[in-house]
C-alpha cells in the first residue's frame, strides 16, 4: 500500500497505492508509517519523495472507513513523524492532494505541484473539519483569511493559486516526480528548523476578533444549519489564537462532535450517491457500462426561451457546435443578446475565451437537418411539442437523437410521434441551465441504451450531475413536488401564512420555502398546468365541492391568486410583495392575510395554530411518501437517485442528504405512523396515504438505505 525504492542514489521515493485516488486507509497508513520509519534510518538515504501511484498524489482520508471500527495508525502521529523527521521530505503533487491528502503534503518540508493539479481541504463537504492538523498547519502557512476561505468552502485550487498562496514551492508543466526528485538532491543535507509548519506562528492579523465574526456570521448564512464550516471556523480561530499542541487539541475536539453526526454521514452518503447515479440502469436492462454512447459533435436547441437560451450556453460551453433555432423574431433578438452576455460572464469566470462563434442562429427549423441531437425547449404545451417532434422526424439526419426539456410531458407520447421512436428521450434541464447542476435523463418505454447513454454522456460532459429516471408525469423532481405543494396550500387554509410555512422550510435548510419558490418561478407555471389537467375552475366558489376536484381534496388558493393576475415575483405579487414587478426582496403582504382570511371564512374553515413540526411532516412527508411511490413503480432505480435529484435540483439542503435519507435518519416506522395519523385526519389526501413500500420496509425491519434496493427488487419480482 505504500513502496519505498531509492532513486537517483540517495532519494527515498514513497509511492502511496491504493487506486484509485491513493486514499489513506489503514494499509496506506500502516504502508507510509513502515516506509518513513525505513527512508530515515537508511544512511543511504539522504531525503525523501513521496507521491502517489497513477498520477494522483492523493483524495484524502477514506471516506468509506468513516463508518466503521476504524484501525490502524492515526493520521496526525503519522504526519508528525514526517515533518519531524531529520531528512528533507518533498511531496510530488500530481491529480488531487485534497483533505487528509493535503495535510500529508503540509507535513512535508517542501511541496513541488505539477500544474493541472488540484488541491484543497474539502473536509467540510463531508460534514467534518481538516482534523490531520490541516486547520493548524494551513493558517501557519498561508494566512489565516486564506485558510478560512480554503477551510470553510472546501474549494480546491489550482496549482498556480497554490503557488501564489504560498502552499507549494514549486510547479512544475515537466514530470512532477523527476522535478520533485531533482528539488530534493538539491535541498539534501539542509537545515529543516524553518521548514516545519507546526513551528511556525500563525499571522495574525489586526482586528482579529472582527475577521472571525464576520467569517462565523458569513457561514452561518451560508450554511443554513450546516454546523462543519462553523466548528472549520472555530478551529482556525484556535490556530490564530492557541499554541499549536492546544490548537491541535481543540481540533480534535471539534472533531469528536462532528464525526458521528447525522450531518457528516448526510454529505458523505451523498458524496457517494452522487457517484452512484453515473452507474446507472433501465428496468429494460440497459447499463452504464455495457453501452455505448454516440459521439455528439453538433447539436441543436430549438425554442430560445429562458431555458433554451440557458441549454444553447451549457452546450457551447462543452464545445459543441450549437444551431439555435428560434421562429419568433423578436425573442431571437432578445436571446441573441441575453446568450452572448451569458457566454462572456461565463467565459470571464472561468478565465477563458468566450465561445459566441460556437453558436448559430436560425428562424427556420430545416437549419437542424444535420446536427447529431436536438432539445426541444418550446412551450410547455403537449399539442405544440406533437407537431415539432413530427417535423424533427422529417428533417433530421437518419440516427439523430431528438430530446425533449419537458418537466412533465408524456417522453412516450411524443417518442409515439416520430418514425424512430427509440432515439425519443427526455433531457430535463433546471433553470438557469447553464449553471443548475441537474439534469434528469428520462427514459421512454421504447428509448434505445445507445440514446439514453449519449444523453447521459452528453450530461456529464456539460459538467451536470445526470440521473436517469423513468417516464412518468413530472418524472421524479417535479412528481414529488406535487404533494409537496399541495400540503402547503392545506396548511395556507387550515390557519398558515405563506410566511410560516418558508420559514418552518428555511430553518430546516432550504434555501426558499415553497411559497418563495413559487413567486420566483412564477405562479402562473403551475396554474397552466392545473387548466390543462381540468382542474381550475375559474371564480370565487364556495362550498363544500369547490375544494373538490376529481373526488379528491383541492385548493384553488393559487388559481384564485392567478385570477388576480398574481404571478409572483415578475408582477410585483404573489404569496408576497415586491417593491416593484421583477423585484426580488419579498416583504409580508396584508391583502394576502385579509384575502386568505375571507377565503377560509368563505369555505367555512376555521383557522388553528400551526407549528414548524406540522408543517414540516405535512410537506416533507407527504413528498417522501411519493418518492417511496416512485421506487416502488420503477421511476428511479434506487433511493440514491431521488435524493441526488433533490439535492441538486430542488434545493434540498445537502446535510440532510436527500428526502429518502432523510427519512431514515427520522425512522422510517416514525415516518410510517406521522403519515397514518394525518391520512386519518385528512383522508381524502390520496398522497398522505401510507405507500406500501414504506409499509414494507418498515415491516422489515427498516433496513438502513443500502439496502433498500433488496427490498425493491423483491417486490417487483413479486409483481
Ligand atoms: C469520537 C470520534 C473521534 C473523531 C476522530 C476520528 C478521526 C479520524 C479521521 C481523521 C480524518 C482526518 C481528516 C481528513 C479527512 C479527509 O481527508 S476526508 C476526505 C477528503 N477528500 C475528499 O473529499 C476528496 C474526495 N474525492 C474527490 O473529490 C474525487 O474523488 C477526486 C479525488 C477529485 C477524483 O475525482 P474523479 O477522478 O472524478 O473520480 P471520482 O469518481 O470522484 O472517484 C473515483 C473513485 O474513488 C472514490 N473516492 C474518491 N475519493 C475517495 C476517498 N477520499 N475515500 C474513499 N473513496 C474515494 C470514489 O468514491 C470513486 O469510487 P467509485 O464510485 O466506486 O469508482
Amino acid at each position: 500500500m505504500a513502496q519505498l525504492s531509492i532513486v537517483s542514489g540517495s532519494v527515498g521515493l514513497i509511492t502511496l497505492q491504493n487506486p484509485p485516488v491513493n486514499a489513506l486507509s489503514a494499509a496506506v497508513r500502516q504502508g507510509i508509517v513502515d516506509t518513513v520509519e525505513k527512508a530515515l534510518s537508511d544512511p543511504k538515504v539522504k531525503s525523501v519523495v513521496i507521491r502517489g501511484q497513477n498520477g494522483v498524489f492523493c483524495g484524502g482520508a477514506d471516506i468509506k472507513e468513516f463508518g466503521t471500527k476504524m484501525t490502524g495508525p492515526h493520521l496526525i502521529p503519522m504526519i508528525h513523524a514526517i515533518e519531524a523527521g531529520n531528512k528533507p521530505m518533498v511531496a510530488a503533487i500530481e491529480g488531487s492532494a485534497l483533505g487528509g491528502g493535503l495535510e500529508l503534503a503540509l507535513g512535508c518540508h517542501y511541496r513541488v505541484a505539477h500544474s493541472k493539479a488540484r488541491l484543497g481541504l474539502p473536509e467540510v463537504t463531508l460534514g467534518l473539519l481538516p482534523a490531520a492538523a490541516g486547520s493548524q498547519r494551513l493558517p501557519r502557512l498561508i494566512g489565516v483569511p486564506a485558510a478560512l476561505n480554503l477551510i470553510t468552502t472546501g474549494r480546491h485550487v489550482t496549482a498556480a493559486e497554490a503557488l501564489q498562496l504560498g502552499i507549494v514551492d514549486q510547479v512544475t508543466d515537466h514530470d512532477t516526480v523527476d522535478t520533485a526528485v531533482k528539488f530534493a538532491l538539491n535541498v539534501a543535507g539542509q537545515s529543516l528548523d524553518a521548514r516545519r509548519i507546526s513551528t511556525f506562528p500563525c499571522p495574525r492579523p489586526a482586528e482579529l476578533d472582527a475577521l472571525f465574526e464576520d467569517a462565523m456570521q458569513k457561514v452561518r448564512k451560508s450554511a443554513r444549519g450546516a454546523i462543519a464550516p462553523v466548528a472549520c471556523v472555530q478551529a482556525v480561530r484556535a490556530a490564530a489564537t492557541l499554541p499549536y499542541a492546544e490548537g491541535l487539541e481543540r481540533e480534535r475536539e471539534l472533531m469528536a462532535t462532528l464525526f458521528n453526526s447525522g450531518q457528516a454521514r448526510a454529505l458523505q452518503y451523498c458524496f457517494f450517491a452522487q457517484r452512484a447515479v453515473g452507474r446507472w440502469s433501465t428496468p429494460s436492462g440497459a447499463r452504464w457500462d455495457t453501452s455505448k454512447p454516440v459521439p455528439v459533435p453538433k447539436a441543436a436547441v430549438i425554442g430560445l426561451g429562458t431555458m433554451g437560451r440557458g441549454i444553447a450556453v451549457a452546450l457551447a460551453q462543452t464545445g459543441l457546435s450549437v444551431v439555435a433555432v428560434e421562429t419568433q423574431e423578436k425573442q431571437m433578438m432578445e436571446a441573441k443578446q441575453a446568450v452572448s452576455g451569458m457566454l462572456e460572464r461565463g467565459a470571464k469566470r472561468r478565465g477563458v475565451a468566450p465561445v459566441s462563434d460556437k453558436i448559430s442562429y436560425s428562424g427556420n427549423i430545416r437549419a437542424v437537418a444535420d446536427v447529431d441531437l436536438v432539445i426541444e425547449a418550446v412551450f410547455e404545451d403537449m399539442a405544440v411539442k406533437e407537431k415539432l417532434f413530427q417535423q424533427l422526424s422529417a428533417i433530421c439526419k437518419p440516427g439523430a437523437l431528438l430530446c425533449t426539456n419537458t418537466s412533465a410531458l408524456d417522453v412516450d407520447h411524443l417518442a409515439s410521434q416520430t418514425r424512430n421512436p427509440e432515439l425519443v428521450v427526455g433531457m430535463h434541464f433546471f433553470a438557469p441551465a447553464h449553471v443548475m447542476k441537474l439534469l434528469e435523463v428520462v427514459y421512454g418505454r421504447r428509448s434505445s441504451t445507445q440514446a439514453v447513454a449519449t444523453a447521459m454522456q452528453l450530461g456529464k460532459k456539460m459538467g451536470k450531475v445526470s440521473v436517469a429516471v423513468g417516464n412518468c408525469r413530472g418524472f421524479v423532481g417535479n412528481r414529488m413536488l406535487k404533494p409537496y405543494i399541495e400540503q402547503a396550500f392545506y396548511l395556507l387554509e387550515e390557519g398558515a401564512t405563506p410566511e410560516l410555512v418558508d420559514r418552518a422550510l428555511e430553518e430546516f435548510g432550504f434555501s426558499m420555502g415553497v411559497f418563495r419558490m413559487s413567486d420566483l418561478s412564477g405562479l402562473d407555471v403551475g396554474w397552466r398546468v392545473r387548466k390543462g389537467d381540468g382542474l381550475v375552475e375559474p371564480g370565487l366558489a364556495s362550498g363544500p365541492s369547490a375544494r373538490v376536484r376529481q373526488g379528491r381534496r383541492y385548493s384553488p388558493l393559487g388559481d384564485l391568486l392567478c385570477e388576480q393576475g398574481r404571478f409572483g415575483q415578475k408582477t410585483g405579487r404573489g404569496w408576497y410583495q415586491y417593491e416593484k414587478p421583477g423585484g426580488r426582496v419579498a416583504r409580508s403582504d396584508p391583502w394576502l392575510h385579509s384575502f386568505l382570511e375571507g377565503y377560509r371564512a368563505r369555505h367555512g374553515l376555521v383557522a388553528r395554530r400551526i407549528d414548524h413540526e406540522e408543517v414540516l411532516e405535512r410537506c416533507l412527508y407527504a413528498l417522501i411518501n411519493e418518492g417511496f411511490h416512485i421506487l416502488e413503480d420503477g421511476i428511479a432505480a434506487g433511493p440514491e437517485d431521488i435524493d441526488v435529484i433533490y439535492v441538486f435540483g430542488y434545493g434540498w439542503p445537502r446535510h440532510r442528504g436527500g428526502p429518502m435519507f432523510y427519512a431514515g435518519m427520522v425512522g422510517l416506522a416514525k415516518v410510517l405512523e406521522r403519515l397514518e395519523h394525518y391520512h386519518q385526519a385528512h383522508p381524502d389526501v390520496p398522497h398522505l396515504q401510507p405507500c406500501s413500500l414504506l409499509r414494507r420496509l418498515v415491516a422489515s425491519g427498516s433496513p438502513p438505505i443500502h439496502k433498500w434496493r433488496e427490498v425493491i427488487r423483491k417486490l417487483h419480482s413479486h409483481l
